[in-house]
């Protein structure tokens, strides 16, 4: 049997193991790949199994591989894959849910603090010795802001949305949650489902967690920010597409909305042009929410299983069923 990885490298940089997977037939790991469609079917060839993290498999690509059988995303996000056409074609696509729960989690709440505190700058400060010249016993450079009694919305009420809440109302956060589906056994004193017109207009924070799909793209927009509280802050760290960038960018810019942080952002790497580099505080980082070595492991396992049990006939974590 034919597998191909298209690009490995980000999820196993050499600290993991591909044995599990190469252990079903020959297997070839490309580290990347680049994303035209014509050199993605290239890396396909005439592989039954393909493994891709980010590189795109739209139907233009499906539609030329006859060999395939199976596609594992190994990510929980799986817009790269027009799952629709692989249905069509009989490809069964699956995805990796839960290996990164904890650690997308706990990192929307490393840039909600990054947001509130700025430890990296004002560390940098200290070392360039600013402090040692400075005329009092502290200074700080941005405003520094208490999270207790704040309020965070949270779009998408799923794995993370949730852990994040976890998390976040231990900060003394009040939670505002949206998703296409209630569940009123998720809520408390401090947690509650609202609209998302609800949500947006008494938030404090706007933290992204939904997928992004047809109805997600773009919800962050010039016309949702005009919605939001003055000085809202925004957190992206699901697909950089749920955010309408230069919109973003013009309301840092103009102040109504007083920080963003994102993961994510539309194009990945970065454009150079990307509007949110220069916009005013805004913190981005290079999509490593989920990358903790202990997280890369779980995806890993997970990717193994599913393939195992697709080949066993009853596959798992199906996501075009
Ligand atoms: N930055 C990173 O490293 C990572 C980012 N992600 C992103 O996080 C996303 C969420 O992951 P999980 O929480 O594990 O997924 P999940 O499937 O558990 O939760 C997603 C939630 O969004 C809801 N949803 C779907 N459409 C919606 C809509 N139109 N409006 C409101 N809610 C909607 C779903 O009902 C579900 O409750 C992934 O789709 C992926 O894009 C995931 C892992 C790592
Ligand atoms: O798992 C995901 O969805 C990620 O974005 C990590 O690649």
């Amino acid at each position: 049997m034919k597998i191909v990885v298209l690009d490995g490298y980000t999820l196993n940089p050499g600290d993991l193991s591909w044995d599990g997977i190469k252990q079903h037939g020959t297997c070839a790991i490309h580290d990347r790949t680049n994303f035209a469609p014509e050199a993605v079917l290239d890396a396909i060839g005439d592989a039954e199994i393909v493994f891709t993290n980010k590189t795109p498999l739209p139907k233009q690509v499906l539609e030329n591989t006859p060999s395939l059988r199976y596609v594992g995303v190994l990510a929980t996000g799986y817009n790269v894959v027009d799952v629709q056409a692989a249905r069509a074609r009989g490809i069964v696509v699956t995805n990796i849910p839960t290996y990164g729960t904890a650690a997308v989690a706990q990192y929307t709440m490393a840039l909600l603090l990054e947001m509130c505190h700025h430890v990296g700058d004002h560390s940098e400060e200290v070392k360039k010795g600013t402090w040692t010249k400075g005329p009092d016993f502290c200074f700080w450079k941005y405003p520094l802001i208490e999270l207790a009694g704040k309020t965070m919305g949270i779009i998408g009420f799923g794995r993370i949305g949730q852990a994040t809440a976890k998390i976040a109302q231990g900060f003394g956060l009040d939670i505002l949650a949206c998703d296409r589906e209630s569940n009123p056994t998720r809520e408390s004193e401090t947690c509650k489902y609202v609209s998302l017109d609800e949500l947006y207009s008494q938030s404090d924070i706007v933290s992204l967690h939904c997928p992004l799909v047809e109805g997600t793209e773009g919800i962050i927009n010039k016309s949702s920010i005009a919605k939001m509280k003055s000085g809202v802050m925004i957190i992206n760290t699901s697909r950089g597409p749920l955010v309408v960038e230069q919109d973003l960018a013009d309301a840092l810019n103009s102040g109504k909305v007083a920080g963003a942080a994102v993961d994510v952002v539309s194009k990945e790497p970065i454009a150079a042009d990307n509007p949110l580099i220069k916009a005013k505080n805004c913190i981005i980082t290079p999509h490593i929410a989920w990358a903790p070595k202990e997280s890369r492991s779980r995806l890993m396992e997970t990717a193994v299983n599913n393939l195992n049990a697709f080949l066993s006939g009853a596959p798992v974590n199906v996501v075009n069923g």
